[in-house]
């Protein structure tokens, strides 16, 4: 099969997913990166009364009319209002309340002074203003922050914590959302050991599975994490046959290659799955492979770690951030300029591993193999080497993939 590249390998696999509308509702606190499945609409005028903004004094202002340093008006204080409290007092002229910040304001006043601006003789509750007050001075309305019927936030934004600070405001507790997809990665290799297992002569230890499903968890996604497997093409088969029912998704990585025990290519055709695509012209993660089973998409990345990294995300994430309605964002591209070099020549698309800040992208000078995974640690990007490159330079102009 011949390789095909990037592109069309990104457009067979999104013509191949769908976004998934299946709603589900969900506690505020749990909702946080999930779209929305509805209109949210406010339910009451927020604030809910007229309300203070200082800790002072409220009256009408009509009553500080004349008010002055030299001539101040003074006022009878009858009561004092406490955030929680509710007053039905009435208020005769040239009366006031005491307030604090965010008491409801009582029925017949119009202003609130701060308290630093007069004079209060807390025995004989004798009040002194030496200035006018201009009508709903320092005044907040019911409703000004939303009223009744208000639409707050339209179906299909994705939740972020400012909007469930906005739904607590409301008293809303639950909100309808769309279901993310149920992402399954299964690793390949008899070589994989477990971490916390004592390795054996000739075994490693399985790596990608805890890259991916770290990934997705950072991107908002929980993976389904299956036991790696050997390479048996049987129990392979039979294992996912099982499990894909449960997934909307399947990501396996390695044997997806040449060698004896790649079995995926076994395997797909086993499942009697549709081979999409097979090999891109990418390096590391050449032999991708692509197939699709009942309507779900198995994507098979390469083995070796940095390899199935870039397969995931170059490839892994449209097809994500499809699924879930942009939920999973996708990564996003920009020019940076080169510190360090890359002293390989490239004759195919390559991909290597680099720290992007303020315009610049700076590559570690060794440990570029696909195989390596240390030197990730720090990574926050992919450079993109156009193919017919013969070494990267300090200062050259690159197209960085912002992976974050
Ligand atoms: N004769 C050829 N050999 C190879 C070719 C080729 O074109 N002709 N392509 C090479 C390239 S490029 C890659 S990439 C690898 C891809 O191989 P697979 O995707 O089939 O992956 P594996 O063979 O299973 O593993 C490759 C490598 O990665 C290690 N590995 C696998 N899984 C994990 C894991 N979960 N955690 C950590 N490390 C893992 C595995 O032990 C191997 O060392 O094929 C080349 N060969
Ligand atoms: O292309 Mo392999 O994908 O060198 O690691």
């Amino acid at each position: 099969m011949e390789q095909i590249n990037l592109e069309n390998a990104i457009e067979i696999l999104l013509e191949n997913v769908k976004p998934l509308k299946e709603i589900e509702e969900k506690y505020i606190l749990d909702s946080l990166g999930f779209v929305l499945a509805e209109d949210i609409i406010s339910p009451l005028n927020n604030p809910p009364f007229n309300r203070s903004p200082l800790d002072g004094f409220t009256f009408n202002n009509l009553d500080t009319l004349g008010a002055t340093k030299e001539n101040p008006i003074t006022f009878k204080v009858i009561s004092e209002v406490f955030a929680g409290d509710f007053s039905k007092e009435t208020l005769n002229p040239k009366e006031a309340f005491r307030i604090m910040t965010g008491a409801p304001i009582p029925n017949g006043c119009n202003c609130v002074i701060k308290q630093e601006e007069v004079s209060f003789d807390e025995n004989t509750k004798v009040l002194e203003i030496y200035r006018e007050l201009k009508p709903f001075e320092n005044f907040c309305f019911l409703g000004e922050d939303l009223k009744v019927g208000e639409i707050v936030v339209k179906k299909g934004e994705v939740i972020t914590y400012n909007h469930i600070g906005v739904f607590a405001s409301l008293g809303i507790n639950l909100v309808k959302v769309f279901k993310k997809p149920k992402v399954g990665i299964l690793s390949l290799g008899s070589e994989l050991t477990m971490p916390g297992e004592p390795l054996k002569e000739g075994k490693i230890f399985n790596s990608n599975l805890f890259t991916l499903i770290s990934k997705l968890k950072y991107l908002g996604v929980e993976g389904i994490m299956y036991p790696p497997m050997s390479d048996d093409p049987l129990t392979v088969t039979n294992f996912i046959s099982k499990e894909l029912k449960n997934l909307d998704i399947l990501i396996t990585t390695g044997g997806v290659s040449v060698g004896k025990k790649d079995i995926m290519h076994d395997v797909i055709r086993e499942l009697e799955a549709k081979r999409l695509f097979w090999k891109i012209n990418i390096q590391p993660g050449t032999p991708v492979l692509a197939s699709v089973k009942d309507e779900k998409l198995i994507l098979s990345l390469s083995g070796n770690p940095f390899a199935s990294l870039v397969n995931f995300e170059l490839l892994g994430r449209p097809v994500l951030s499809k699924m879930s309605l942009n939920s999973i964002k996708e990564t996003s591209t920009i020019d940076g300029i080169v510190r360090g070099e890359f002293s390989k020549s490239s004759s195919k698309r390559r991909f290597i591993r680099g720290y992007f800040k303020n315009g610049e992208i700076f590559l570690n000078n060794n440990k570029h193999s696909s195989g390596t995974i240390s030197s990730l640690i720090g990574k926050n990007a992919i450079v993109e080497i156009a193919p017919g490159t013969p070494q990267l330079k300090d200062g050259d102009k690159v197209k960085v993939i912002l992976i974050d």
